[in-house]
């Protein structure tokens, strides 16, 4: 692939008289702008006194790309291959949850921009939409489904079951949010998605899920979404449950320490997600991209690390992959762009995200991931 496709987007950029928000701050401006105070503030905060949210931000500027040149940068291969299969770049959508809260066409308008763009979606278990939905709107994309586990664990392996009957390539298991963080801008706004049902996508259109209801009222299903969702008692026990009920690579999401990821390697798990949710669960823990070299280095090669939490441009990406990332997953920044103008914005910000991504890359004089991999990276 040639090069001069990045200084043709940004030449197309500069002469539009459209605008659009191009970078995170303007993106969260836009968002502002259009959602009421609950959803954008469910969005946009994080636990606590919001400690490990900005940490993550501030951690990526102590991270410096020391670049190569006179390399010939004309061709580019970002393809990275995971479980086998080959992905034309490393950037994926991370799982976030209760899209209609940003807007009402949700994970579909996502899904529908990540399959253009071929970003691999992985679809939340909370999502405002179902498997289904979001397999017949994007019929041939990649996607991976996040599983919360289930109080009712047999709802769990039903999810996982429709995921794998849609499609779906890849199970991701989010350890770390086995309650729901300490929240402090919800409870401000007095806002819950889950208790105004924007999270029952997949609930409501759950066989084992319904038939285990006393009726179907909307109370009852939400209600019974709430004491599924929080499972304190997850434990390695039910990994090796949910092994023996899939034949999908399973992934772990949430890894923060590198015993952790020797452990996920040992008990037969396939991937791990470095994360700490956006700084949404426990505040006060490490920077995502602080985790993560201790836990490449934990890893060797074993198993793919994928990594999340901070990302907010090409060169954070390029930064998390130099470091030793597989591929980036992106949260916040998608969700801004589904708020500003549904899956316009969305293509919007995905489109800038890969092609910073991809001249940054060459700019650093390097033309493939393998390399990209061993360039230096100095912590100041
Ligand atoms: C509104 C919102 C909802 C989220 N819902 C989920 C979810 O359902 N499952 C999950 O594993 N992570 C969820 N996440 C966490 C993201 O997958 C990801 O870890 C996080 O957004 C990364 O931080 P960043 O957006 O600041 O880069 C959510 C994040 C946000 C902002
Ligand atoms: O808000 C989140 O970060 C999240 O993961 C979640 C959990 C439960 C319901 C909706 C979203």
């Amino acid at each position: 692939m040639t090069n001069g496709k990045n200084n043709d987007l940004l030449l197309v950029n500069i002469g539009s008289t459209e605008k659009f928000p191009i970078n995170f701050q303007e993106l969260e401006q836009a968002a502002k702008e259009k959602l009421t105070t609950g959803p954008f503030g469910y969005i946009r905060s994080s636990a606590g006194g919001e400690e490990t949210y900005r940490k993550n931000i501030e951690a990526f500027p102590k991270y410096s790309i020391v670049p190569r040149f006179l390399n010939d940068v004309s061709t580019l291969n970002t393809e990275v291959t995971i479980f086998g299969r080959t992905y034309p770049h490393p950037l994926f959508i991370a799982p976030v949850g209760v899209n209609k809260i940003a807007h009402e066409d949700g994970e579909i308008a996502v899904a529908k921009a990540a399959a253009k763009y071929d970003f691999p979606y992985i679809q939340s278990t909370v999502s405002s939409y179902s498997i289904e939905e979001i397999a017949a709107a994007t019929e041939g994309s990649s996607k991976w489904f996040q599983l919360y586990w289930s109080q009712n664990k047999e709802i769990a392996f039903s999810m996982v079951k429709r995921a794998d009957q849609a499609g779906y390539e890849a199970i991701v298991l989010t350890v770390d949010t086995v309650m729901l963080g300490w929240r402090e801008e919800d409870v401000r706004n007095q806002f819950s998605p889950l208790k105004r049902g924007f999270a029952k996508g997949n609930y409501a259109s759950d066989p084992v899920f319904m038939s285990a209801l006393p009726d179907h009222e909307e109370e009852t299903i939400i209600s019974s979404i709430v004491e599924n969702i929080y499972h304190p008692s997850l434990n390695w026990d039910n990994i090796a449950e949910l092994k023996e009920r899939t034949t999908l690579p399973i992934l772990i999401k949430g890894i923060l320490h590198p015993e952790d990821a020797k452990l996920a390697i040992e008990k037969g798990i396939d991937g791990i997600i470095v994360s700490n949710h956006g700084g949404r669960q426990l505040d006060g823990v490490i920077a995502s991209i602080d985790a993560l070299p201790a836990i490449v280095e934990a890893v060797n090669g074993k198993i793919p690390v994928l990594f999340d939490s901070g990302i907010r441009r090409g060169s954070d990406a390029v930064k998390a992959l130099a470091l030793g990332a597989t591929a980036v997953c992106i949260g916040r920044p998608f969700v801004w762009g589904l708020a500003a103008d549904g899956q316009a914005g969305v293509e919007r910000v995905l489109e800038n995200f890969l092609q910073e991504t991809k001249v940054s890359i060459s700019l650093s004089g390097v033309s493939n991931l393998s390399q990209l991999r061993n360039l230096k990276i100095v912590r100041n």
